[in-house]
């Protein structure tokens, strides 16, 4: 097993005076620097102001609490992408978040897009995105969605078992196709991360391993099947990643691997896929490398690997899904009620509940994922205190901030906006305590647009066969 530092934001324990790296601010209406979308700013009348609205304006016209997704962010994030890692294949994992305008947008900003269910590869075809620019992924994809990928010419297929490869053989024999293949291996790269994001070590669902030799068996397998045109590997180790080390590893083993396929079959593969996985600020703790020093890092890594097993470079590819879509949303909050509680040692924890919670974000719950808030309707001059941002559903564990500076003047109706909140909140969203999830608006310009409409209790109810007469 290889090692490998990962990012600050996951933190295991949850005690209950503030952890190191939060220090307690001077000014808490300041917006920390690199935390916020680029259109995001406090202005003179104390508002916090995203794509020109005042958050409590969107709040007022688009309901409480909101997913507010800023355009221009998210486009230029993508196209920073795009141009960074020129001549690789960028596919923007829609699993961190998708709807039809999203996809549209990623297709405008020249990326392709990696899917990972009947639904998302469903959005996007009825988004209009090209097939051929479409990744699935999936360890356990049904008949229907791989149907619906090889009659539609998904450009790739990344399978992730033997299973698999035998129903795919068969479809795409049925259908008269051949299927564009990447084979996805396990690298056994063990990634600090949560242990639920972490993809590449040994003792988990994903991928083939190379280490126990059932990856060369599968890829030897696709070489010699008439109906899949065999195209690379694919590799991802986890999220949320900081450092390149497990990158390293892992183009090293998956390098390494190539040159034993092209031993075994005289082909040279076309192409390695090193996933997703670039972790982004949620608290002043985290701090990302630049997009631009991630691609030389990469590429200079590959190449060096290439030159060790004397191959030739292939063409490679990248899935960065948090990195675009979660630095462009804020989730928007209003508070309901707000305690004071003892934790000992003579401190006092504020505890401040907002009209959300775990439905709509169960990454603290998940993950124990920290994130960060302000003050968002007005100005406070009144003094930091240390406070918990708290859900309204029945659970100990509905925390959304763990620990923040907040003024202790934050009282019902204020507004609070938690920042990096785009990716895999509203997409990771529940019904839990028959919550409606709430809506996704993208802002530009001081226009709203919507881009997922709020759930309304009369949908959920609308589900429940009791109630249909
Ligand atoms: C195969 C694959 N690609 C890409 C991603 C995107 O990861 P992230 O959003 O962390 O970049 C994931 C999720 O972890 C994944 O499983
Ligand atoms: N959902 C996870 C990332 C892993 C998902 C993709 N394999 C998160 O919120 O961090």
């Amino acid at each position: 097993m290889t090692h490998m530092h990962v990012a600050g934001s996951i933190h295991a324990d949850a005690t209950s005076a503030a952890p190191v790296w939060l220090v307690k601010p001077t000014d808490a209406n300041v917006l920390a620097d690199g935390l916020w979308s680029s259109t995001t700013a406090r202005q003179e009348d104390g508002q916090v102001r995203i794509g020109g609205l005042a958050a409590a304006e969107i709040l007022a016209q688009c309901g409480s609490p909101v997913y507010v997704i800023d355009e221009l962010d998210f486009r230029g994030r993508a196209l920073t992408w795009a141009s960074a890692f020129a001549g690789w294949g960028v596919y923007y994992a829609a699993k961190s978040f998708l709807c039809a305008s999203v996809a549209r947008w990623v297709e405008q900003e020249g990326l392709n897009l990696d899917v990972s269910s009947l639904g998302e590869l469903t959005v996007a075809l009825r988004a209009g995105f090209p097939a051929e620019r479409i990744g699935l992924h999936g360890n356990n994809k049904s008949e229907e969605v791989l149907r619906l990928a090889l009659s539609s010419g998904v450009g790739r297929i990344i399978v992730d078992s033997s299973d698999e490869i035998g129903r795919l053989e068969r479809l795409a024999g049925e259908l008269g196709v051949h299927a564009q293949v990447l084979v996805r291996v396990t690298t056994g790269v063990e990634a600090h991360t949560h242990e639920y994001i972490a993809t590449a070590h040994e003792d988990q669902k994903f991928g083939f391993s190379i280490t126990g030799g059932q990856a060369l068996v599968a890829l030897v397998r696709c070489f010699h099947s008439p109906h899949i045109d065999l195209r690379g590997i694919h590799s991802h180790i986890g999220s949320q990643i900081f450092d390149t080390n497990g990158f390293e590893v892992a183009a090293r083993r998956t390098l390494r691997l190539m040159a034993q396929v092209r031993e075994a079959t005289g082909l040279m593969l076309a192409e390695l896929d090193l996933g997703g996985g670039f972790g982004i600020a949620y608290t002043i703790d985290d701090t990302p490398a630049t997009v631009h020093d991630l691609a030389t890092n990469l590429t200079d890594i590959v190449e060096h690997e290439c030159r060790a097993f004397g191959l030739e470079r292939p063409h490679l590819s990248i899935e960065p899904g948090r990195a675009i879509s979660g630095p462009a949303g804020t989730a928007l909050y209003t508070v309901g009620t707000t305690k004071s509680v003892e934790v000992g040692g003579g401190q006092t924890r504020r505890y401040v509940s907002v009209d959300g919670g775990m439905s709509d974000n169960i990454r603290p719950a998940l993950y124990a994922a920290e994130y960060s808030a302000v003050l968002a309707n007005r100005t406070s001059d009144a003094a930091p205190v240390l406070s918990r941002v708290v859900g309204l559903h029945c659970e100990g564990g509905d925390i959304l901030v763990r620990n923040v500076f907040l003024p202790a003047d934050v009282a019902p109706g204020d507004v609070l906006a938690v920042p990096a909140s785009g990716a895999y909140s509203r997409s990771m969203a529940s019904n839990y305590n028959h919550t409606p999830r709430p809506g996704v608006v993208a802002v530009r310009d001081g226009r709203i647009t919507p881009l997922v409409r709020r759930e309304t209790l009369d949908d959920l109810l609308a589900l429940d066969a009791g109630l249909q007469d």
